[in-house]
């Protein structure tokens, strides 16, 4: 459709999200990595010179390590690759360097190639990066270990003087870990208020990665983090210990970890300070001499992986310098894991330590640690329930909730007299509730909105939680806040389809809050914002409100080379003189997401300005697409790269919740020009921002 109709908006909008779904960010990241590029090359040189006459390369994505081997005159190189999109455009780049014919590419996993059938001899190399931020997400254990015994040549070794040996590049890797205080990671992965906006939370919460016991498959063992880009920083607790060292050269040596042996680490603190996760990273040697880190101090592109410390009390765990903090390092199915197992007391502890822990030795806490990992009781109370880092995040924004409290509070107050409270006679509890005022909550998620909403009048509250354990925590919850429980419903399951969320609460009743999901946590508006908005105005009775009831959306120009890196590969000099970013770059999207505004390296050259205000209370005002046009000046001279852009989310005309605040669990979005634009100090530019079913574009021209 786009290559039909390159305007199409529709078009546009999907071909982003399918683009950004079906080509990995990290492909822009790895390819503007010169240093990277450079290492593998040598690499790759030093083994073809060695003798090495046959290459597989595992994993090929944009073909960039083929065409090494092949620019280092290695006469056989082969390739895999098991994403179909990668696929085709590695076939498009090898073509375009004129290396067609030269290396063989296959749409396939390496575990399927059979020789003679796929390649015909078994090969002296295999080089591959396929690895992620904890090493072995991408699966490279598994499948070095099924090259060694199907696709490479026996190893090299002493007794048998025999130039076809196999190797691998990368040669091995060893595994850094280091105990961190972050409050970053602590606010996103544990509970750590008692109370909400007047709701206590009696209630266990933990995010899907954990590394306590596995509720089930879906959690992850661990997350991933830029640790130098963390809004509020670290603080590292210990010197940074080797949790894991691997020889990719050593079938014996992958066989073991792949088989889950666990290897327990005591770590000395030398900090003070909360123990809120171990973080991860690794120096990946090529060869001897060629290697790569992805370490948190380095300059390096790459995430390191975070293993948050769960089942504390809210008010965490605190270790002086002198504890010994013991650590399992385990490879599970072939996933890297680091479980707290015990704290030791070493040193002299001021009295401030984990509240919980008893500073007795180290069994005597081993049992406490055991008995907070222990498989939830049988009585529902200790069923920990499992919100991802958003949903975690957001709870622990008291001041968001309490926004949200006074708000709700003003329109029921509004619409009440204080008495109607009173259940003057009501003989059931049918005919208590015949003159309430009805609340209904869509946020996405897990939203205790609907509680506080109970909490403030004779309300009868509607939440559009899905999960069961969802609909279970906030009934837990309802009933420690000593709420009636028939105050608090589940507005899914009175509907007979979940497409039509918004209709009526009763055929004879109108809604008084309707509470709107307009953000989504990447940044973005959510699709059909406008449309939503305008049933649910049709669904108020007089006075009624959605909320919010507008958004304002900012934006301002800034410069950031650092954003460039991780969207467009910029030219052929960091991939070494091969043209790939002719092809890549057609999977670059305008808009990046996720981004931490607070903490990305930029240089402002305008002051931010309100680019779009959605009135959603305001009947009229939506058309479903809109174009605004600023004068903007420029505070600075500088290349305009992108626009972020980030919203204001008033409830009413006096609440506002800015979504790029630091408590905020919302991250920021950014236009990325097509091309940076040159600017002077003082310039004034016309900014045009378009606004399309729910999809922001932008236009800076002079
Ligand atoms: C310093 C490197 C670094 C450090 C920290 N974080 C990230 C990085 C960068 N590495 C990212 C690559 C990670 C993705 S893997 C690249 C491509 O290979 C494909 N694949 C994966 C396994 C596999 C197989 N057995 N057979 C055929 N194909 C296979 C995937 O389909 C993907 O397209």
């Amino acid at each position: 459709a786009l290559k039909l109709n390159p305007e199409n908006a529709d078009a546009k909008e999907n071909f982003y999200r399918i683009a950004n779904w079906l080509v990995e960010r990290w492909h822009f990241i790895m390819l503007n990595d010169k240093k990277r590029n450079l290492m593998y090359q040598r690499a790759i040189e030093k083994a073809v010179q060695a003798g090495c006459k046959t290459v597989l390369d595992i994993g090929t994505g944009t073909g960039i390590l083929s065409m090494f081997a092949k620019r280092a005159r290695a006469p056989h190189v082969y390739a895999c690759e098991f994403s179909r999109t990668m696929y085709d455009l590695a076939c498009e780049v090898v073509a375009a360097n004129h290396m067609q014919g030269e290396i063989k590419l296959l749409h396939m996993k390496s575990h399927d190639l059979q020789v003679p059938e796929h390649i015909p001899e078994k090969v002296s190399l295999v080089v591959t990066e396929t690895v992620d931020a904890g090493l072995f997400g991408e699966g490279i254990l598994e499948t070095i270990i099924h090259a060694w015994k199907n696709l490479l040549l026996e190893p090299k070794s002493k007794d048998f003087q025999s130039e076809r040996y196999g190797q691998v590049i990368p040669a091995g890797a060893v595994v850094f870990g280091m105990a961190v205080e972050c409050p970053e990671i602590r606010r996103h992965h544990r509970v750590i208020v008692n109370e909400v906006a007047g709701v206590k939370l009696g209630v266990q919460f933990i995010s899907p990665v954990h590394s306590g016991q596995k509720i089930d498959d879906v959690a992850e063992p661990y997350s991933t983090e830029k640790m130098s880009r963390v809004p509020g920083g670290y603080k590292s607790l210990s010197q940074s210990f080797q949790a894991l060292t691997v020889d990719f050269n050593s079938l014996k040596d992958l066989e073991s970890i792949a088989s889950g042996k666990t290897c327990r680490i005591q770590v000395q603190i030398h900090e003070q300070g909360q123990l809120d996760c171990f973080i991860t990273w690794f120096v990946l040697y090529l060869d001897e001499e060629h290697s790569l880190s992805t370490g948190p101090s380095e300059e390096t592109c790459w995430e390191q992986a975070v293993f948050p410390i769960h089942n504390l009390p809210a008010d965490g765990c605190f270790l002086n310098p002198g504890d010994i903090v013991v650590v399992d390092v385990s490879c599970p199915d072939c996933y890297l894991r680091l479980d707290l197992v015990s704290i030791y007391r070493g040193g002299k502890s001021d009295g401030a330590s984990c509240s919980n822990m008893p500073s007795g030795n180290e069994t005597q806490l081993c049992d406490a640690m055991a008995s907070l990992y222990t498989k939830p009781q049988e009585d529902t109370m200790q069923v920990p329930c499992i919100l991802n880092p958003n949903e975690i995040a957001m709870l622990n924004n008291t001041s968001y909730h309490e926004s949200f409290k006074v708000a709700i509070n003003n329109v029921i107050s509004s619409l009440v007299p204080s008495n109607n409270w009173t259940s003057n006679g009501a003989s059931s509890t049918e005919e208590y509730y015949s003159d309430a005022l009805y609340v209904l909550d869509v946020s996405e998620g897990f939203s205790i909105l609907p509680l506080i909403a109970a909490q403030l009048g004779k309300v009868k509250s509607y939440s559009s939680v899905e999960e069961e354990q969802h609909c279970v925590t906030l009934q837990k919850l309802t009933e420690k806040n000593g709420v009636a429980k028939e105050s608090l419903e589940f507005w899914l399951n009175q509907l007979d389809t979940d497409d039509d969320v918004l209709q009526r609460p009763k055929s004879d009743k109108l809604w008084s809050i309707i509470i709107l999901d307009v953000v989504e946590p990447c940044g973005l508006i959510r699709q059909e914002v406008i449309e939503k908005a305008a049933i649910a105005r049709c669904l108020l009775h007089s006075g009624g409100r959605i909320f919010p009831q507008a958004v304002a959306i900012y934006g301002m120009l800034i410069e950031s080379p650092t954003l460039l890196q991780e969207c467009v590969v910029q030219g052929a000099e960091p991939t070494l003189g091969f043209n790939i970013a002719t092809f890549i770059n057609q999977f670059k999207v305008p808009v990046q997401m996720f981004l931490n505004l607070s903490t990305l390296p930029y240089v402002s050259l305008s002051d931010p300005l309100e680019l779009l205000r959605l009135e959603l209370m305001d009947l009229c005002s939506n058309s479903l697409s809109l174009v605004k046009e600023h004068k903007v000046k420029t505070c600075k001279s500088g290349q305009v790269t992108a626009i972020p852009f980030w919203y204001h989310l008033h409830l009413d005309e006096h609440i506002s919740l800015d979504t790029s605040h630091e408590t905020s669990h919302w991250k920021q979005a950014a236009f990325v020009l097509e091309s940076p634009l040159h600017v002077d100090q003082g310039e004034e530019l016309l900014l045009q921002v378009h606004f399309q079913n729910s999809n922001i574009s932008m236009t800076l021209k002079r």
